[in-house]
């Protein structure tokens, strides 16, 4: 579905050295790395927006990068806004799906910049969830999300996509709340990637701050 073959890439310093990676479809993976690591210029380099140094990406299939910050058009309605959106990606998902699964029901008629700060949340999950393609990444899409609103976008936007046969990777700054809904981890460490099953991961580390996590993860890549 998404093979890394021997890739290396820089800009003025190294960022991946000789990586090979091959993701799975049907699964949500983490992609973690400590700040400045390059994770987004990982996903930059998968999304073809960035060519590799040496060696080459394939990807089977059509892909979307989700970026952090949320978009919609503030003088249209949510409905309005939805079908807009369902019309430029061009995807089979159906409107009244997306009003079910992310209760539009009650602001659907509601102008966009007179949302509250959680409708706006469900008009954001609604609009990042609605990607149909094959290979969906997303650098830090709950950024944005209260702890309500961020639960709703790892059970139906990534769980569920995955589950639907999507491969899935996502960049989060919220690493221990994440993980418990991950398939797979991702770790990008000195230049390298590597693949950690979270199932693996002792349970208390789960309830850790992201520095423990990544501390953990690194020793064990050290054995690898
Ligand atoms: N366009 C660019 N030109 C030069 N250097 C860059 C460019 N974009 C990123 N970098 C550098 O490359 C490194 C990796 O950046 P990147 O944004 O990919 O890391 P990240 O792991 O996503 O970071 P964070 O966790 O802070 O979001 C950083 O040192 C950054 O300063």
């Amino acid at each position: 579905m998404l093979n890394i073959a021997n890739v290396s890439f820089g800009y003025s310093t190294e960022i991946l050295q000789d990586v090979n990676f091959s993701f799975k479809p049907g699964l949500l993976y983490f992609l973690l790395a400590k700040n400045g690591a390059g994770k987004s210029t990982l996903f930059q380099l998968i999304s073809g927006d960035l060519k590799p140094d040496t060696g080459s990406i394939q990807l089977g299939g059509e892909i979307i990068l989700h970026r952090q910050n949320p978009i919609y058009f503030e003088d249209m309605t949510v409905k309005e806004n939805v079908e807009s959106f369902l019309e430029l990606l061009d995807t089979n998902v159906q409107y009244a799906d997306l009003k079910a699964k992310y209760q539009l029901d009650e602001i659907e008629n509601k102008v966009a910049r007179k949302l509250s700060g959680g409708e706006k949340q469900r008009l954001y999950l609604a609009i990042t969830g609605m990607s149909d393609d094959d290979i969906q990444l997303y650098d830090e899409a709950d950024a944005a999300l209260d702890a309500v609103s961020r639960k709703m976008y790892y059970t139906e936007v990534l769980q569920q996509n995955a589950a639907n046969g999507k491969l899935v990777i996502a960049i989060s700054h919220h690493v221990s709340e994440g993980l418990k809904y991950a398939d797979r981890i991702c770790f990008l460490s000195n230049k390298k990637l590597y693949e950690h099953d979270p199932i693996t991961l002792p349970s208390e580390l789960m309830d850790m701050n992201e520095d423990k996590i990544m501390e953990y993860l690194e020793k064990e890549c050290e054995d690898i």
